[in-house]
């Protein structure tokens, strides 16, 4: 550019055009356009830069750019246009302070041993000579040009470069007001965005979402204060720098301790403190993680999460620059919505625990209603045992074969107790596999084994001064038998995983349908807990031993399921009765009950004539086959029924059952009233 070229005439026409191209400049972009028209009629092979301070007032970033026509290092250029200089590295303070242009010689500057990439992106494209001149907007230093050139028309570039600074002024001053609208308008829909946030994965999404739009930042990690007042343990994680389940499964590894340095400098600062990585950090997770993946930011901001003075955790970003007060701002919402979301959590975790509890209490009003029927022999005897043991803190084990009613006997002692008061646990040994039988007797610290995510008070705690049924506890693993020995033993137990032994008082019904003294033979069952177990055994006798009670259980399962549908009580013919006496129930009460239950739902008369029972090998139905478990009182009653029944109800006379029996019709007579047989019992068939 000199005078031959640019002759004064042409010069003032030069400016007038510029001033009247930038008089519609509005954006960056316009301003782009109009700079590159100049500088191309300027010099149409050379380049420029404009660079801007940034708003920390220290380093200066590029604004424009233009290659002209030189050839280049693609990943050189990108590298300078990304950086941020510092305003003071020996050449752009140069130029910030002078109030004229300078001019450097860009090899002389490199030999003087600048390590400034620019230099190095300069002599790639081959500019030789390169003009730098301060970018001013009245007084303040907007930033500074640098065009590749070889002479200086001073008052062209002071022209241009005074407009060029007043346009950024207002380009920079218009993209500030629209930063911050943007910026309110993402921190209100924040606000009401984290107000419905109930859950963690809610959490998760709305915090990445503003601190990505407001900061262009990451969490890095969220960090929860244990109840022991000292760990803080990960709890919301960004899942770009650790890989799935890492943190969860090393959580102990990736756990802090509030009296380490920097956490508690983060718990003293009342704003968001800034940490560099690599000086600063010994924090063994955001080390590895964050220099693994994240090698270009070497700051974490860390902001500690309060509720009023309650420490609730801290959070810990990846970023360049985030604002401080803004950042404070945020972190307050956060911590309201992280105390939300725990005692939503809370309150999950105690619903359920309220309705396993209300399933308990169903459970129990309904045997305390449903009474224990069956007055034969065999129960008198077990209703004995009851009333002795009830009252004591003995360990009882009930034995029976399946379905003979030994978790409600269970229930019947728990109830006849003094710990009536407090629920009966109850533990099905057999439905629990191995693995987790422990964790559901004894409960567990959170982190004792994999997927242990919380601690859980095991049954044994949850039976604490109550009773704690043992449900086919014949098919516990001999392991667990082990630890179960020690616990009846000693009286205390130890959560799994955990350090401390908790003193119970617990009492102990076991039931089972095993035969304990084989399995102890066969060294399934250990002899010593056996022996402790066996204190007071009461046998549940199966239904074919009691048939006498059969009766009064069918009337009872009877009323109790028409009640249910709503439907009158059924009846049941005398014919119906005996096939269920006759019967061999393998079974035992449950089988009944849900005989009749079916029974009455399928029902269309009043009464029940006959029930279709499975046909096991050698069982039978004929009455005669069961004579051997009546008396004698019973098969001459059921015999009767039976020869009235052939007769059609004709007592005396020829073809009578007087005659068929043998006997003479008045004795008929007789028995017919002593055995309070009815003419239900042969005219209902
Ligand atoms: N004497 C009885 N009176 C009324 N109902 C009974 C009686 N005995 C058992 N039942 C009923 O029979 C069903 C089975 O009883 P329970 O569950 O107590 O048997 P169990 O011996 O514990 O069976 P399992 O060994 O299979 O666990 C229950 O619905 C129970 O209410």
């Amino acid at each position: 550019m000199n005078d031959e070229i640019l002759p004064k005439e042409s010069e003032k026409s030069f400016l007038l055009d510029f001033s009247n191209d930038m008089t519609a400049v509005r954006s960056r972009e316009d301003l782009a356009v109009v700079v590159r028209k100049a500088f191309r009629k300027l010099n149409p092979d050379g380049g420029y830069v404009i660079r801007k301070i940034n708003s920390d007032g220290k380093t200066m970033s590029a604004y424009l750019h233009d290659t002209g026509s030189a050839t280049f290092d693609k990943r050189l250029l990108e590298k300078v246009l990304a950086e941020k200089y510092p305003i003071q590295d020996g050449i752009q303070n140069r130029i910030v302070e002078s109030y004229i242009p300078l001019l450097f010689n860009v090899r002389r500057e490199l030999q003087r041993g600048y390590d400034l990439s620019y230099l190095d992106l300069w002599e790639n494209m081959g500019f030789q000579t390169m003009v730098g001149i301060a970018l001013r907007n009245g007084d303040a230093n907007v930033g500074l040009l640098l065009l590749s050139i070889n002479e200086i028309n001073i008052p062209i570039l002071q022209g241009i470069c005074s407009q060029i600074a007043i346009a950024m002024g207002n380009i920079m001053a218009n993209e500030e007001i629209l930063r911050r609208q943007a910026e309110q308008q993402l921190m209100l829909k924040f606000s009401s965005d984290i107000t419905g946030v109930k859950a963690k994965v809610e959490l998760d999404y709305v915090i990445s979402n503003v601190l990505q739009g407001l900061f262009r930042t990451r969490i890095a990690v969220l960090y929860l204060l244990a109840e022991d007042q000292v760990t803080l343990r990960p709890y919301l994680f960004d899942r770009q720098f650790f890989q799935e389940n890492e943190v969860a499964e090393h959580e102990e590894f990736y756990s802090l301790n509030i009296n380490e340095e920097h956490v508690r400098l983060v718990f003293e600062s009342g704003q968001p403190v800034l940490l560099d990585i690599d000086e600063n950090l010994e924090v063994k997770c955001l080390k590895l993680s964050i220099q693994r993946e994240q090698r270009r930011l070497n700051t974490v901001y860390a902001s500690a999460l309060r509720l009023g003075d309650q420490k609730l955790g801290m959070v810990w970003m990846l970023g360049d620059h985030i604002s401080g007060p803004l950042l404070q701002g945020i972190c307050a919402q956060i911590s309201t919505a992280v105390s939300n979301v725990l005692s939503h959590e809370q309150i999950l975790r105690l619903k359920k625990q309220l309705e396993d509890e209300n399933d308990y209490l169903k459970q129990q009003l309904n045997t305390n209603f449903q009474e224990i029927v069956g007055s034969g022999q065999a129960m008198q005897q077990v209703y004995r045992l009851i009333s002795l043991v009830a009252e004591s803190n003995a360990t009882v084990l009930l034995l029976g074969e399946t379905g003979t009613g030994k978790e409600l006997i269970a229930r019947a002692i728990h109830h006849a107790s003094a710990r009536k008061e407090r629920l009966m646990i109850k533990v099905n040994c057999a439905a629990l596999p191995a693995s987790l039988i422990e964790s559901e007797l004894f409960g567990h610290e959170r982190g004792a084994f994999t997927g242990a995510v919380e601690r859980r008070i095991g049954k044994f705690e949850l039976a604490n001064d109550s009773t704690l049924f043992l449900d086919e506890v014949g098919e516990m693993p001999l392991e667990t038998q082990a630890k179960l020995l020690r616990v009846l033993q000693e009286k205390e137990i130890e959560r799994v995983g955990g350090k401390t032994t908790i003193k119970l008082n617990v009492r102990i019904i076991a039931a089972t349908n095993r035969d304990l003294e084989a399995e102890v033979k066969a060294g399934r069952f250990r002899p010593d807990l056996y022996y402790r177990l066996n204190v007071f055994p009461i046998e549940l006798p199966p239904l074919r031993d009691r048939r006498e009670d059969i009766e009064s259980l069918t009337g009872f399962f009877l009323s109790k399921f028409s009640k249910s549908i709503g439907k009158k009580t059924l009846k049941l013919s005398a014919n119906a009765l005996l096939q269920l006496q006759a019967y061999r129930w393998p079974g035992n009460v449950r089988e009944l009950e849900h005989l009749i239950e079916r029974s009455v739902i399928l029902a269309t008369e009043p009464m029940i004539r006959k029930f279709f029972l499975p046909q096991a090998k050698g069982a039978t139905t004929d009455v005669h086959a069961m004579q051997s478990d009546l008396t004698l009182e019973d098969v001459e009653r059921l015999h009767i029924i039976q020869v009235l029944r052939r007769c059609g109800g004709k007592i005396s006379g020829i073809g009578g059952a007087a005659e068929i029996l043998g006997i003479p019709g008045n004795t008929l007579h007789s028995k017919i009233r002593k055995l309070g047989i009815s003419k239900a019992d042969y005219y209902a068939h």
